[in-house]
C-alpha cells in the first residue's frame, strides 16, 4: 500500500496478489465504499527503461482502447490512476481467472464448453475489428473467465500489442485508379491488409489448445522443425489419442484458421458462420449470460411488453366501435 496514490488508497483496499503478468501484476481489491471485489492492474512504466517511451506510449493507447470498448466478452475498466511510474487500472474481477490455467488444471476442455468459449472469442474480436482494433496478441493468458463454473462469461483483455486501423494514405492510394501504381504498392497492401486475419490465426491456436491441451506448434515436435517453421509451414499434428473423441466439424474449423496464405484463412465472420458454431442451444446459452437480462429488467421488459399489447387492444376496441 506504499506508494499508491492516495486518492486509490483511500478508496480501494489492496489484498492479495492473483495474477502476474509480464509487465506488471494483478492485485484483488476491495472498494471500500460498496466491499464490492475488484481486480486491479498495475503496469510499471519503468519496466522497459530502453524503450520507455513506447511502453507509456503503449499504457496510454491501450487505456484509450480499454476507455473506448464496450462488449460482454471484453474487459471494462472501471478506475484509473497514475503515479510517475505505474499506472494503476481497476477491472472488474474476473474470478475464474485465466483460460490457460482452466486449461492446464482440466489438460483437455469439454468440446461443448470450448465452443461455448470460443464463440465468445469470436463475437468479441468481431466487434474489435468493427471497431477498427486488431488486438494481435490473443493468447489463453489473455482470455479471463468470469466464474469458477465451466459455463461462463469469458473476456479477452491486454491489449499492449493492439493496434488502431486508421485510414492510411495506402488504403486511400489503393482506391485510386491504378495506371501509374508500381506492382510492389500492392504486395505490400496485400501484408499490410491483412492484418485482422492474424486474430483469426491466433484463435485457432487457442481453440486448438482448448480442445487437445496442447499447443499445435510447440519446441520439441517430432518434426525436428523450429517453431517458426513450424507455423511460416503451417505444419502440426493432431495426436489421435488427444483428438479422437473430437468431432470432425470442430477439427474442420481449426485447420480452417491455421492456413498460412490470410487469403484462405477463416475470417471471424465466417468463423462464426462454420456448421460447429451452428448451433443454437449453444448460442443461447452465450446470449444469455452475455447478456444476463435479470429479474429487474425482465419483470420491466415484460411489463412494457403487456402495456404495449393492451394500448394495442384498446385501439382495436375503439376501431370496432367506430
Ligand atoms: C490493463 C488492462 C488490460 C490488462 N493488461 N494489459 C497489459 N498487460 N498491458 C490486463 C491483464 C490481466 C488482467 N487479469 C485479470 O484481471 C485477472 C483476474 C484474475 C483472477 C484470478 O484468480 C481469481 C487469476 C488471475 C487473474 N487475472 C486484467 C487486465
Amino acid at each position: 500500500q506504499s506508494n499508491l496514490p492516495k486518492e486509490f488508497s483511500e478508496k480501494y483496499l489492496i489484498t492479495k496478489k492473483i495474477g502476474a503478468g509480464v509487465c506488471g501484476e494483478v492485485k484483488l481489491a476491495f472498494e471500500r465504499a460498496t466491499c464490492k471485489k475488484v481486480a486491479v492492474k498495475t503496469i510499471n512504466k519503468k519496466d522497459f527503461p530502453a524503450s520507455l517511451g513506447t511502453a507509456t506510449r503503449n499504457a496510454e493507447r491501450e487505456i484509450q482502447i480499454l476507455k473506448k470498448i464496450d462488449h460482454p466478452c471484453l474487459i471494462k475498466t472501471e478506475d484509473f490512476f497514475q503515479t510517475d511510474d505505474s499506472y494503476y487500472i481497476v477491472l472488474e474481477l474476473m474470478e475464474g481467472g485465466e483460460l490457460f490455467d482452466r486449461v492446464k488444471s482440466k489438460n483437455q476442455i469439454e468440446e461443448s464448453i470450448a465452443k461455448l468459449y470460443f464463440y465468445q472469442m469470436l463475437k468479441a474480436v468481431e466487434y474489435l475489428h468493427n471497431n477498427g482494433i486488431i488486438h494481435r496478441d490473443l493468447k489463453p493468458e489473455n482470455v479471463l473467465l468470469s466464474s469458477q463454473d465451466d459455463i461462463c462469461v469469458i473476456k479477452i483483455t491486454d491489449f499492449n500489442q493492439s493496434k488502431i486501423l486508421e485510414e492510411s494514405a495506402l488504403m486511400r492510394t489503393l482506391c485510386g485508379t491504378p495506371t501509374y501504381l508500381a506492382p510492389e504498392v500492392f504486395t505490400d497492401a496485400v501484408t499490410v491488409g491483412y492484418s485482422s486475419a492474424v486474430d483469426a490465426w491466433s484463435l485457432g491456436v487457442v481453440l486448438f489448445v482448448c480442445l487437445a491441451g496442447y499447443p499445435p506448434f510447440h519446441p520439441n515436435a517430432q518434426t525436428g522443425l523450429s517453431v517458426r517453421d513450424q507455423i511460416t509451414q503451417g505444419i502440426y499434428t493432431f495426436i489421435p489419442s488427444k483428438w479422437d473423441g473430437i468431432s470432425d466439424d470442430a477439427k474442420d474449423v481449426v485447420k480452417r484458421l491455421l492456413l498460412v496464405d490470410p487469403n484462405a484463412r477463416l475470417t471471424i465472420e465466417e468463423a462464426l458462420h462454420h456448421p460447429w458454431l451452428m448451433d443454437e442451444a449453444m448460442k443461447e446459452t452465450a446470449e444469455c449470460i452475455m447478456y444476463p437480462r435479470d429479474s429487474g429488467d425482465a419483470a420491466e421488459a415484460d411489463a412494457a411488453e403487456a402495456d404495449a399489447s393492451t394500448t394495442k387492444r384498446s385501439r382495436e376496441d375503439d376501431d370496432d366501435e367506430q
